[in-house]
C-alpha cells in the first residue's frame, strides 16, 4: 500500500519556483491499480517520482506500508525502493547481454542477497511464466519484441514481491494491441499479487484495465472517493 499525504514539489525556475505537484492526497490499495492521467506537464512523471522516494517532496509525506519515507536516510530508502517498490519504465530499459531470465536474476545480485539465490531462481522462473514468456527465457532483449520486452521489465519489478508498483506509461513504444495485452496483465498481476499499482498515462484508451483514476491539472489531482486518505 502507498499512501501520498497533502505531497508539494517545486523545482527552481528562474529566480521563482514552479509547483510540479500541488498538495497531493491519495492511496493505492493492495491488488488496485490506480491510473494517474492529465494533460502533457500536469505533473505526472513528478507524482511517481516522489512515489518511487526518488525525490523528496517540499512537503507532505509519503508511506509505504506505514513506514514514512521521508524519515528514513539515504540508505535506508534505497533499502525500501529495494524490497517494496517495483519500477517500470516507459522504456524496458533492459540489459542487452542478459538474458530473459538474467534480467530477474540479477536483481538478487544488485540486492546482495546472495543466500536466498535459489528462491530468486524459482520465483524467477514462476514470474517467467505469469508474464507469458517461459518459452522465451534464454533470450536476449534483442530477440524479443516490444511488448515481451515489456513483459520481461514487469516481471523484473516484481520479483522482490514489492507491495507498491509504479509503472510509467507502459505502452507508450507499443501499437494498440499490444498495448492492451500489457495493460490488461498489468491489472491482472496487481489484482493477483495483491499490490498497489500506480500507473501514469497520458491516454485513456486502455481506462478498463484501471480500477481507479485520477487526473491530474497543473499539479492538482482530482481523486475519486476509492483512492482518497482516509
Ligand atoms: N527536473 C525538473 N526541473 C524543473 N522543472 C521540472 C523538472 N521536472 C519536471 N518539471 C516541471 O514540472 C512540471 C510537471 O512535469 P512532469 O514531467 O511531472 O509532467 P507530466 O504530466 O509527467 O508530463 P508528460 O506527460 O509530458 O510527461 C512541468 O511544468 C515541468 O516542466
Amino acid at each position: 500500500m502507498i499512501t501520498l499525504d497533502d505531497v508539494t514539489l517545486t523545482f527552481p525556475d528562474g529566480d521563482a519556483r514552479i509547483t510540479a505537484v500541488d498538495r497531493v492526497s491519495l492511496t493505492a490499495r493492495p491488488g488496485v491499480v490506480t491510473g494517474i492521467t492529465g494533460p502533457s506537464g500536469s505533473g505526472k512523471s513528478s507524482l511517481l517520482a516522489v512515489a518511487a522516494t526518488l525525490i523528496r517532496p517540499d512537503s507532505g509525506r509519503v508511506l509505504i506500508d506505514d513506514v514514512d519515507a521521508a524519515g528514513l536516510t539515504r540508505r535506508e530508502a534505497t533499502a525500501l525502493r529495494r524490497d517494496r517498490i517495483g519500477i517500470v519504465f516507459q522504456q524496458s530499459n533492459l540489459l542487452p547481454a542478459l538474458t530473459a531470465r538474467e534480467q530477474l536474476l540479477v536483481m538478487a545480485e544488485l540486492g546482495g542477497r546472495r543466500d536466498r539465490r535459489k528462491e530468486v531462481g524459482r520465483r524467477a522462473d514462476e514470474l517467467l511464466d505469469a508474464v507469458g514468456l517461459a518459452a522465451h527465457a534464454g533470450k536476449r532483449p534483442a530477440q524479443l519484441s516490444g511488448g515481451q520486452r515489456q513483459r520481461v521489465a514487469i516481471a523484473r519489478a516484481l520479483v522482490h514481491e514489492p507491495s507498491v508498483l509504479l509503472v510509467d506509461e507502459p505502452t507508450s513504444a507499443l501499437d494498440q494491441e499490444r498495448g492492451a495485452a500489457i495493460m490488461q496483465l498489468i491489472h491482472d498481476l496487481s489484482r493477483d499479487r495483491g499490490t498497489a499499482t500506480l500507473l501514469v498515462t497520458h491516454d485513456l484508451v486502455h481506462r478498463g484495465a484501471l480500477d481507479e483514476l485520477v487526473t491530474m491539472v497543473d499539479g492538482r489531482a482530482e481523486v475519486p472517493e476509492a483512492a482518497r486518505v482516509p
